[in-house]
């Protein structure tokens, strides 16, 4: 049976007058890297300051490990690392260092610093100061510190904002890394696409406080509507070839597209252009475009 890492019931949450999470119900299972998305504003940062209990829900609808926050806090955050907003790094320090000190107040034992560091890949600049670090060594350097008293569960907020394209690989593959290895649970907020579709295996999308779309990342694409695009030598006529064949073609300035049903939709729809005496260059399907379905959960609603 599927372990529940997150779950919240309905979740809602005011600042004075403007509501900004409503009626949000997260399920995050273990062993899942839940990718969190949202534009800058949805409400992610909030929601994520109230399943780290720095924000209160009154509704006790907010269950980790499958206990209520309010009245388990002690215990429930004992199993989470976070990464929230600039990870709390000494510049003067080490990377080495810096774990070390927090290990000591964290009471971890000192050969769990070797083995972060190993990690979260950055053995080979333990002994440099933090401050020197690259932005993308920093927020790994920020994951081992979360890392350090082996939480079962990872909370990021927007890891690899500001990262460059190499940082955000690393970020990817040591997510990757933990729930494949460690059998960790990762819940990570971003406002990229692309970025969560490339390691996530369940997604939460939030609008406006409202989760417009939850599920895996297959689910999210059998939303996306694939198009046959056509390039032939005359546009309009050829789309209103195929309107009168009962195809429902639209055009833009390059092509003529019609929502794909099956490939012999396609192979039909070239023999009728053909048999009347259209030119055509090409006939091919698009990839789902999860870019534009995103967009499209996320206009103003
Ligand atoms: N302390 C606060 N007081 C009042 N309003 C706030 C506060 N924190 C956030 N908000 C508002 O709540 C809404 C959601 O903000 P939140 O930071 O959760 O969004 P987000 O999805 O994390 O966006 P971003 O990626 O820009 O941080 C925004 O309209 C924001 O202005």
């Amino acid at each position: 049976m599927l372990q529940s890492v997150i779950q919240t019931h309905e979740l809602s949450y005011r600042f004075a007058d403007q509501q900004v999470l409503d009626k949000v119900s997260l399920q995050v299972n273990k062993g899942s890297i839940y990718g969190f998305l949202g534009p800058n504003g949805a409400g992610k940062t909030t929601t994520i300051k109230v399943l780290l209990n720095l924000l209160r829900s009154d509704d006790q609808n907010v269950f980790l490990f499958e206990k209520e926050i309010s009245a388990n806090r002690s215990l429930v955050l004992a199993q989470i690392g976070s990464l929230v907003e600039q990870p709390a790094i000494y510049g003067h320090l080490s990377g080495r260092e810096n774990l070390k000190a927090r290990a000591i107040l964290l009471k971890v034992k000192d050969d769990r610093i070797s083995a972060i560091l190993d990690l979260v890949a950055l053995s080979a600049h333990a002994d440099k100061k933090a401050k020197n670090y690259s932005l993308g060594m920093k927020q790994r350097l920020g994951i081992g510190l979360a890392l350090l008293h082996d939480p079962e569960l990872l909370i990021l907020d927007e890891p690899t904002n500001g990262l460059d394209p190499n940082g955000i690989i690393e970020i990817r593959k040591l997510l990757m890394r933990l729930t494949s290895e460690e059998g960790k649970t990762v819940f990570v907020s971003s406002h990229l696409l692309g970025e969560i579709e490339r390691m996530a295996t369940h997604v939460g999308i939030i609008n406006k406080g409202k989760l417009v779309f939850q599920g895996t990342i297959g689910e999210l694409q059998q939303l996306s509507n694939e198009q046959v695009i056509i390039e032939t030598n005359d546009l309009v006529e050829a789309a209103n070839t195929l309107l009168a064949g009962g195809y429902p073609a639209d055009i833009t300035e390059e092509y003529v597209t019609v929502p794909f049903t099956d490939a012999e939709q396609m192979g039909a729809m070239n023999t009728l252009l053909v048999n009347s005496g259209s030119t055509v260059y090409s006939i091919r399907k698009t990839k789902k475009d999860l870019e534009q379905l995103f967009l499209s959960l996320t206009q103003p609603l």
